[in-house]
């Protein structure tokens, strides 16, 4: 046989079937009728655990554009939880489809492709980034396809996530699998590790720059971890902020150049009225706050960048402590959506204001590559079996979770493994 023929797809044995087990691998390429998933009904919208219920479902089918990916591993992500309960929007108002499969970060091999999809082939290894669009409009095409109006996110806003045997989509999603990585650590990394990424260097001339400091959210979260992490490659430091002294170590250990414990401070929540007695002792807490930044960055240094997305209860500090002309990016607001902030800082002191959301193939894949050369660390923080799934996302939704980013064996049957001949020995 000629070495260029050689697909470099493991050969082995197994039988055609309308429906697998979970764990038990079909002929490479060969597309069942039904898959195992979890799945959200309208009716059940409510906490993980009863919200998502495992059920037997039709695999998906391909549009010439798409690709069907063997899921191995996926990532535990808030847009479960979110999708779980239903807020602050169902995701059935958008796509209107009778159940949600959510989960959005995969890892897996590329089972079938479209008759249009060049760049991909069966065999293929993959991590999947969860932004979707139609690709058709001027966004698309010259702009930033973030602000194309359809874009959506895979798994939240679309009804086919990675919370299920076999998931469906675009060809552009697909990026390389650090092969370094086992399944379960290449599944937990790309949702929070993107939009970190363009939270940080997508939104000029606020891109990061050698030597700025960025406070940092929940630094031993998802988002918080790779944004330590991407701090430090781009030569600029990090001061992380945590809730528990058993985070600390962990945020150094990223690289941080120092660690705030917000339990050390009262100035959280919304701002209270300018000029009132609740205000001034607001505003000395968060003087003291600064203060305790400037005891790392150095005496009046304030920080270039603030990294939000905790929201209400970290905004007005958040406006307050970036120096002038800095920015304040953010993503979320997981403590919730009223935010406040004394404007006078915002104008006087020329501070910009950015909202981020997820991120564009270019800066999904240049984020991805970090993790191919092992600049970064997945920060995997749990695995969970197939069967809890619903408490991974329990555990997040009761901010019980461990630091990092949680990940799920699909079709992967143990944790470990990096290849599919390894996934294929553990039959035996
Ligand atoms: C990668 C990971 C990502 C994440 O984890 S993100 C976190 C999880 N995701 C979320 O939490 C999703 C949050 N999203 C939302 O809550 C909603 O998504 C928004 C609040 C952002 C938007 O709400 P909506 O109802 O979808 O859209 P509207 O644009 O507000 O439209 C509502 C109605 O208002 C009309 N309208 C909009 N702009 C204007 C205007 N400037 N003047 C007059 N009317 C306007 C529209 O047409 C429409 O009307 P009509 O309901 O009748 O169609
Ligand atoms: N728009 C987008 O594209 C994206 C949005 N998101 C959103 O970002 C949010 C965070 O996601 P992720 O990083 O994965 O979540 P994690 O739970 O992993 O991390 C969030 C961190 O926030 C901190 N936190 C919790 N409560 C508070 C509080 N009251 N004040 C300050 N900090 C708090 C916690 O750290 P500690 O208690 O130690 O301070 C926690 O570790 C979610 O709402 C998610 O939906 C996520 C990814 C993409």
């Amino acid at each position: 046989m000629a070495l260029d023929t050689d697909s470099g797809i493991a050969s082995y044995e197994a039988p055609e079937k309308d429906l697998y087990e979970m764990g038990e691998i079909p002929p490479m390429g060969f597309v069942p009728k039904q898959m195992y998933a979890w799945a959200i009904r309208k009716e059940r919208h409510g906490e993980p655990n009863t919200a998502m219920q495992l059920e037997v479902v039709d695999v998906p089918k391909l549009d010439s554009h798409e690709v069907l990916v063997l899921v191995m591993a996926a990532g535990v992500n808030y847009n479960g939880v979110w999708a779980s309960l239903g807020k602050p929007i169902s995701p059935f108002d958008g796509h209107g489809q009778p159940f949600h499969i959510a989960g959005s970060d995969a890892s897996g091999i590329v089972w079938a492709v479209g008759d249009k999809v060049k760049r991909w082939k069966v065999g293929d290894e993959v991590v999947i980034h969860c932004n979707q669009d139609d690709g058709d409009d001027e966004a698309c095409n010259g702009g930033d396809p973030m602000y194309s109006d359809s874009q959506r996110i895979w798994g939240y806003e679309t009804p086919d996530g990675s919370f299920a045997q076999f998931t469906n989509v675009q060809a552009q999603q697909l990026m390389p699998r650090p092969k370094h990585l086992t399944w379960e650590e290449s599944a937990c990394y790309t949702l929070t590790l993107a939009t970190a990424y363009r939270m940080l260097f997508g939104h000029e001339p606020h891109d990061l720059k050698p030597g700025q400091n960025v406070l940092v959210w929940g630094a031993s979260g998802g988002l918080g971890s790779y944004a330590i992490q991407l701090i430090n490659t781009a030569g600029a430091n990090a001061i992380g902020v945590i809730s528990d002294e058993s985070k600390r170590d962990f945020v150094m250990d990223l690289g941080a150049k120092g660690v705030l414990n917000r339990k050390d401070f009262n100035c959280w929540g919304q701002l209270p009225t300018v000029n009132t007695p609740e205000y001034a002792d607001w505003f000395k807490e968060a003087r003291k706050f600064g203060k305790a930044i400037w005891d790392i960055t150095g005496k009046g240094n304030n920080v270039d960048m603030v990294f939000e997305h905790p929201g209400e209860s970290t905004f007005p500090v958040s406006t307050f402590v970036v120096k002038k002309g800095g920015m304040v990016v953010i993503c979320a607001g997981t403590t919730g959506y009223n935010l406040t902030f004394d404007v006078r800082y915002m104008w006087m002191h020329q501070k910009r204001l950015q909202g981020s959301h997820f991120a564009h193939l270019k800066q999904a894949a240049a984020a991805n590559q970090l993790m191919v050369e092992r600049r970064l660390d997945p920060c995997m923080s749990e695995v969970f079996s197939w069967s809890e799934l619903p408490e991974a996302h329990m555990k997040m939704l009761r901010n019980e979770h461990k630091p990092g980013n949680m990940s799920v064996l699909v079709q992967a049957p143990r944790t470990g493994m990096r290849t599919l001949e390894e996934v294929l020995e553990a039959r035996s």
